[in-house]
């Protein structure tokens, strides 16, 4: 089964805190979004690579795949002010793919294995994402204070790809947008619409480039092959 890749690639960076697009710092020298493009490079099932970028960084990714001799085809789409509206322009540019995989532009470390994984509990059940169980006790706090500690055996650390048929993921768009409703992850906004979403496994190693020390052991996986 072949897909199309959204990847959503206009953030600030805020929590990196290093004042440009996180997806453009080095890591063993190559931009971060280098590396997550090198994976699906890889993969025959992979159509079609929607980017979506800040228009004023366009130019910045296009010297990068240039350079970089991603051979992929790869359209843009116009980011947006949050993630999910970045994924919605993305989705805009579509067309006629069966299923589409999201996948954060900040997550280099992904593997060909995982992402057909994902594909396959999407044809299955529509909706999918990959998962790790947690391995810290979580705690609800306010006000400084415990609240509630969660159960653990039940909590999943979700990742990306997170794989879809166009319709679902279409449809769950449209809804959160007409009724103003926000998700962290493209999965929530088919949950709500009460569709099953398959879970697999992810890896501990595909972690989400965020915050400074993520550098370091992004640096330290690249180290270890
Ligand atoms: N309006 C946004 C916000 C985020 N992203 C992308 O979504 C992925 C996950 O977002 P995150 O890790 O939060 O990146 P930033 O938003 O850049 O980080 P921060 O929240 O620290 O600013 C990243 O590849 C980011 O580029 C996006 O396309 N459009
Ligand atoms: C989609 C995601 O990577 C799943 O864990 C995460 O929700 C993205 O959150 P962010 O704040 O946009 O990085």
């Amino acid at each position: 089964m072949r897909y199309t890749l959204i990847i959503p690639a206009a953030g600030q960076g805020k929590r990196m805190g290093a004042g440009l697009n996180k997806l453009f710092l080095p890591i063993a020298s190559v931009p971060l979004i280098i590396h997550t493009l090198r994976v699906f490079e890889k993969d025959e099932a992979c159509e079609q690579i929607i980017l979506a970028v800040n228009a004023d960084e366009q130019p910045v990714f296009e010297r990068f795949i240039k350079q970089y001799d991603i051979k992929k085809q790869i359209v843009f789409a116009i980011g947006g002010q949050e993630r999910q509206d970045s994924v919605y322009n993305g989705l805009l540019q579509a067309g006629k793919a069966s299923y589409i995989l999201v996948h954060d532009g900040a997550r280099p470390f992904i593997t060909i294995e995982i992402i057909q994984s994902v594909l396959a509990e999407a044809v299955r059940k529509g909706a999918s994402i990959c998962a790790v169980p947690v391995k810290d006790t979580i705690k609800r706090v306010e006000d400084g204070s415990v609240v509630e500690t969660v159960e653990r055996s039940k909590l999943w650390a979700v990742q990306t790809p997170q794989g879809f048929h166009l319709s679902t993921l279409s449809e769950a768009h449209e809804e959160a947008r007409k009724i103003g409703y926000l998700g962290t992850d493209d999965a929530s906004l088919v949950e709500r619409l009460g569709k099953a979403v398959g879970v697999v496994s992810g890896s501990y190693f595909n972690i989400k480039v965020t915050t400074p020390d993520d550098l370091v052991v992004a640096e330290s996986f690249l180290a270890r092959g």
